[in-house]
């Protein structure tokens, strides 16, 4: 058994066991509470630049499903056709698996995507560690040292999104551009099992030529305020009147582009059981979220208003405009992993658009 080493930015190092890649890795260590959704959530964009220990203390048991199984010309399976982590922490690592769709095991699969595990650690400490300091930059030692890397200096958005257009269920009646910021496969499957043309864009596309309906903007990686010709497109978006749906990185980005700020939360929400409250109303919905920045909704501009908040630290969780059909959400309703509360937003955004048509009264 070979060992490995995570070191944190502080110096505080902790030897643990190596499985994955027997390689170094540097990044942004966050944690992940999760119980289950492991293939998912390494394959989500989002986690682009990080290192993910996970709380829950068995991981592993239930394998991988294939990588390469494709339904609709998407993964069927995993949330991009790669995974995103840098590296992986666990407590226990269960190299035996059983499941109906346990295809590879979890070590196996990250050796062959060269992303290196440690496990034999205890990821309570380091969970503690995270929330009382708040997250950092960390790094996973095999043979060779490495420099300290902070993802959120960097255009991440730019590596993770697509290159070229690509259209989904092409000729259907209501048509949606998709910006692809890292967009997550089940955004996809949710708009494609839905009946609705979806015309997926690179993150820096001018989209204004296309014909299209209404507008969606993906989560993704990294400081949202990096992704600056995406708010440049949006904000020219504001100015109309079609109907604008943003998720996670998708509602900063529209926050941004309406005036509105972002911050960098201490240690960030990445679990399937956030509760969120949807403003006005005493509707509680438990959500799946992924992410480290958050819109300020202290001093939101004129004409939007907070939709969702956070009921554990009252942080914004998305937010609407108070006349025109635009609204978005910090949370995952297209959850995977996670409760599927929220997906009837899907048909809420595809029913205003119908609206906007006048096919709706
Ligand atoms: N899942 C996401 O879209 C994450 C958005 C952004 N990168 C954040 O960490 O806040």
């Amino acid at each position: 058994m070979k060992k490995v080493k995570l070191v944190f930015q502080d110096g505080q190092t902790i030897e643990g066991n190596s499985f994955g890649a027997y390689a170094s890795a540097a990044g942004e260590v966050v944690f992940n509470t999760a119980m289950i959704g492991y293939p998912e959530s390494l394959t989500d964009p989002s986690y682009k630049g990080q290192i993910m220990v996970m709380t829950f203390p068995i991981v592993g048991n239930y394998g991988v499903p294939s990588e390469t199984e494709m339904i609709d010309e998407i993964e069927a399976f995993m949330e991009s056709h790669k995974i995103q982590v840098t590296g992986l922490v666990v407590s226990y690592y269960s190299d035996e698996f059983s499941h109906w769709n346990g295809f590879q095991k979890l070590g196996e699969w990250l050796e062959k995507q060269n992303i290196p595990g440690i496990y034999g650690v205890d990821t309570r400490a380091i969970t503690k560690k995270l929330r009382e300091e708040g997250s950092t930059l960390g790094k996973i030692i095999a043979e060779n040292d490495l420099e300290f890397y902070d993802p959120n200096l960097d255009n991440l958005v730019d590596q993770v999104s697509l290159k070229e257009i690509k259209r989904y269920n092409e000729g259907s009646e209501i048509k949606i551009v998709l910006i692809d910021c890292g967009v997550k496969n089940n955004i996809i499957r949710c708009f494609v099992k839905r009946g609705v043309e979806l015309i997926r864009v690179p993150w820096n596309y001018d989209y204004s030529t296309l014909e299209y309906d209404g507008l969606f903007i993906s989560n993704g990686p990294g400081d949202p305020t990096l992704c600056d010709v995406t708010i440049e497109n949006i904000k020219k978006s504001l100015t109309e009147d079609k109907p604008v749906f943003g998720i996670c990185l998708g509602n900063q980005l529209v926050g941004l582009a309406a005036g509105a700020s972002t911050f960098k939360l201490k240690y960030g929400h990445r679990s399937h059981n956030q509760p969120v409250v949807m403003a006005g109303t005493k509707r509680c919905f438990i959500t799946s979220q992924n992410h480290g920045f958050a819109l300020d909704d202290s001093k939101l501009p004129d004409g939007w208003e907070t939709y969702f908040s956070n009921l554990n630290d009252g942080t914004c969780e998305g937010i609407r405009h108070k006349e025109k059909p635009f609204f978005t959400v910090q949370f995952h309703p297209e959850a995977m992993g996670g409760p599927v509360d929220t997906e009837f937003l899907f048909d809420e955004f595809i029913n205003v658009i119908k609206k906007y048509k006048g096919e709706l009264v």
